[in-house]
């Protein structure tokens, strides 16, 4: 649980880091510091904050927002963050944003194989690739879905989303987010929550990272409640890590990119905003490793819906119709009696786009790799494909461990539109309606 980071973590190694590695909790208060007396005590804005830091609060809800959506954070930094030049227009590449009308959405079942991997030097912002989304971020509602696939790490470039917080898959490779609040290392098999506007420069060790991005436009994730489930159960709030603060004293020209209503727009900073010395509040960066969820599923009979898998979940204000779920098929044992165990044939009203980080999904033998997507769509009908359905049939129903597997999902009540460049990839399978022919007819008396 400890950052290998102490010195050396920036790409260049000048950041500096608070003691202890990652902080516990999910949506906890904390308070954390990389010079010890940097963070005030007692107050958020004394006259004059320690060693001349300039205090800031970072609001990712309204000041009037209830208590339990309220969410807010005091930064301590060399410099205002608002000391930089104008913002301008920066290439927009391959990121897109609501509305969502580029082509007509069609109620076609659509799956994509991966991307090859990107061609010449490529890091994580040039990389990212918008696959679909709903809503605006005008509205503050809806989710765009990215791809990023990045071979190097952005030196003297940060980021930042103006647009909605940034929920990170990796799939393939690690992936460094050196944020203004802390480093967060992630690997295949985490996730990554940045907050809208907290600036980040992506770093990639192992000269490769891929994955798969929700950028949530409306509430804030959160942790889903468990009703009859108890008090404990599928992600528990200790496993979710928050870093400690650290940052870099450095002034050298730095370009800060942000996405601002749906356009990507660049500054030219003379030092590196990630110098945010020391910090307190529950608005911060964080991580989960999904292999420490507490996965339920049926010890009796039939295919529970997937609900039970939810790992966060950005309501909307429709009681438990989502904006976004996001839900995992994790590793797990199947023991249900008498029962069709893969996902059943299904048609529904909340919208469904999918992802593999590794293994095999048990609803597709074929054609869903890892790095792929799906996306079924409000009431297409969809489910297992011919062969996995045959396969559960016949199966004999010994208790089986389904390993080395983790698909998950970003569910939305908005229908999930496609971006043209989603449309046009050679990486759209335009076979992929054959998975669902090829079914015998019902033989009836
Ligand atoms: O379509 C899918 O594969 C996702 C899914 C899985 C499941 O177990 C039940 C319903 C559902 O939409
Ligand atoms: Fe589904």
């Amino acid at each position: 649980m400890t950052t290998d980071n102490q010195s050396g973590a920036g790409s260049r190694g000048e950041l500096k880091q608070a003691p202890g590695g990652y902080l516990s909790g999910f949506g906890n208060e904390f308070a954390t510091e990389a010079v010890p007396g940097a963070l005030p005590q007692g107050q958020n804005s004394p006259q004059r904050a320690p060693y001349g830091l300039y205090a800031e609060q970072l609001s990712g809800s309204a000041f009037t927002a209830p208590r339990r959506e309220n969410r807010r954070s005091w930064l301590y930094r060399i410099r205002p963050s608002a000391n930089h030049p104008a913002f301008e227009p920066h290439p927009q590449g391959l990121v897109r944003s609501g509305p969502f009308d580029e082509v007509p959405v069609s109620p076609n079942r659509l799956r994509w194989s991966p991307q090859p991997a990107p061609a010449g030097k490529v890091d994580f912002v040039e990389g990212l690739v918008t696959y679909a989304g709903n809503g605006d971020p005008a509205t503050g509602a809806g989710i765009s879905i990215h791809l990023y696939a990045a071979n190097t790490s952005m030196v003297d470039r940060v980021f930042q989303d103006a647009d909605g917080e940034l929920l990170l898959v990796p799939q393939a490779g690690r992936l460094r987010l050196v944020t203004e609040m802390g480093v967060l290392d992630l690997a295949p098999g985490d996730v990554g929550v940045v907050p809208r506007g907290v600036r980040f420069r992506a770093e990639v060790p192992d000269g490769k990272a891929a994955g798969y991005i929700c950028e949530n436009h409306g509430a804030f994730f959160r942790l889903p409640d468990l009703g009859p489930i108890g008090a404990n159960g599928l992600a528990n709030p200790r496993d979710f890590l928050t870093p400690v603060a650290a940052y870099e004293d450095v002034d050298r020209p730095t370009t800060v990119i942000q996405k601002f209503a749906g356009k990507l727009w660049a500054s030219r900073f003379d030092h590196s905003p990630l110098d945010v010395v020391a910090w307190h509040g529950n608005l911060a960066p964080y991580k989960y490793d999904l292999a420490r969820f507490n996965t339920i599923n049926t010890v009796s009979y039939d295919h529970p819906d997937p609900s039970i898998f939810t790992v966060l979940t950005s309501p909307s204000e429709i009681p438990g119709t989502a904006n976004c779920d996001f839900v995992i098929f994790p590793p797990r044992w199947m023991v249900a009696e008498h029962t069709f165990r893969p996902p059943w044939f299904h048609r529904n009203v909340m919208s469904e786009f999918m992802g593999l980080v590794q293994g095999v999904y048990d609803a597709k033998a074929g054609g869903f790799a890892p790095g792929g997507a799906s996306l079924h769509n409000c009431m297409s009908g969809h489910g297992p494909d011919q062969a996995s359905y045959e396969g559960a049939i016949n199966a004999d129903l010994k208790p089986h461990k389904i390993k080395d597997t983790l698909a998950f999902m970003f569910e939305s009540r908005w229908v999930i539109r496609p971006t043209r460049f989603a449309m046009e990839t050679p990486a759209l399978q335009s076979d992929y309606d054959h998975c669902w022919s090829g079914f015998q007819k019902a033989k009836l008396p």
